[in-house]
């Protein structure tokens, strides 16, 4: 099986409020998307795909590993790309330092360094700022660093939280071609709000809601959902995802009342 991620019942508590309430997900090369409202629990989610966060319970497999150990976590850390929602930057270090940082952390070879820095950055679209301090950057920039940090070790497992918040229209375009290019190899899984990225780059989707997943299928499957249902959204693909984010409402709220 070559699923780089194997999730089974997986759940995490904060107290007793459960973020994540049991997903089951396998994912293989490509760019899969995770949509849902405010709280769905994406971030949870992901966090516990970037070993940031442990389950509460459930199965995870990462790249084949049971990143539950401590030899496996750090194997499945050296192939790892994350981009976290909120991450602290370094604002003294410029562009190429801050993604030098993140190669050494993630143990790359030191001679391969540098010319992987250099792409990354070059991919993010930020070679002419590499030598720009990070406390310069516009909030854009800072997101596409943070993408170049993500993706320098050239991970087999890339995990990005809303990356596209903050680009500019022309940004988000280059880095969907970005995100498509890095799916042919490697699994990419993308939380975001705007359903255009999930039209332009995923291969599949997921719907989350309540720590939940609540839909699964292609962009094309999620557009289909909204037939007939008169829901509302400006785009077929936001029509779909709020028909069938309703109807998943509607399901459970009559399970609950049997
Ligand atoms: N560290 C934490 N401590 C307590 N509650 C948390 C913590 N992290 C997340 N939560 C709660 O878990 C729920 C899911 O949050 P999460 O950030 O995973 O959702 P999300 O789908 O990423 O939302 P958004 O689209 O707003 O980013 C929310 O109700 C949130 O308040």
């Amino acid at each position: 099986m070559n699923d780089n991620i194997v999730i089974t019942d997986l759940a995490r508590r904060f107290g007793r409020f459960k973020a994540v309430a049991g997903v089951d997900l396998e994912v293989g090369a490509g760019v899969f998307g995770l949509l849902g409202p405010n709280g769905a629990g994406k971030t949870s989610l992901l966090r516990m795909m970037a070993t940031v966060i442990r389950p509460s319970s459930g199965r995870l497999r990462l790249l084949g590993r049971d990143p539950g150990s401590y030899g496996p976590r750090k194997e499945i850390r050296r192939r790892l790309g994350y981009l976290p929602q909120n991450f602290g930057h370094y604002p003294s270090f410029t562009v190429a330092e801050f993604v030098e940082y993140f190669a050494l952390l993630k143990e790359m070879p030191p001679q391969r360094i540098p010319a992987a820095v250099a792409s990354a950055i070059e991919r993010v679209g930020l070679g002419d700022r590499a030598r720009k301090k990070l406390r310069t950057l516009s909030g854009g920039m800072l997101r596409r660093a943070g993408i170049a940090q993500a993706i320098v070790n050239d991970p087999e497992l890339v995990l990005l939280d809303e990356p596209t918040a903050g680009l500019d229209p022309e940004q988000r375009v280059a880095f969907r071609a970005l995100l498509r290019e890095l799916g042919q190899r490697a699994t990419v899984v993308v939380s975001t709000h705007l359903v255009e990225d999930v039209g332009a780059a995923c291969t599949e989707v997921a719907l989350m809601d309540g720590g939940k997943i609540v839909f699964r299928g292609t962009p094309g499957e999620l557009t289909a959902g909204a037939e007939g249902a008169g829901a509302a959204g400006d785009a077929p693909l936001e029509r779909g995802y709020s028909a069938v984010l309703a109807q998943a409402r509607a399901t459970a709220a009559a399970a609950a009342r049997s």
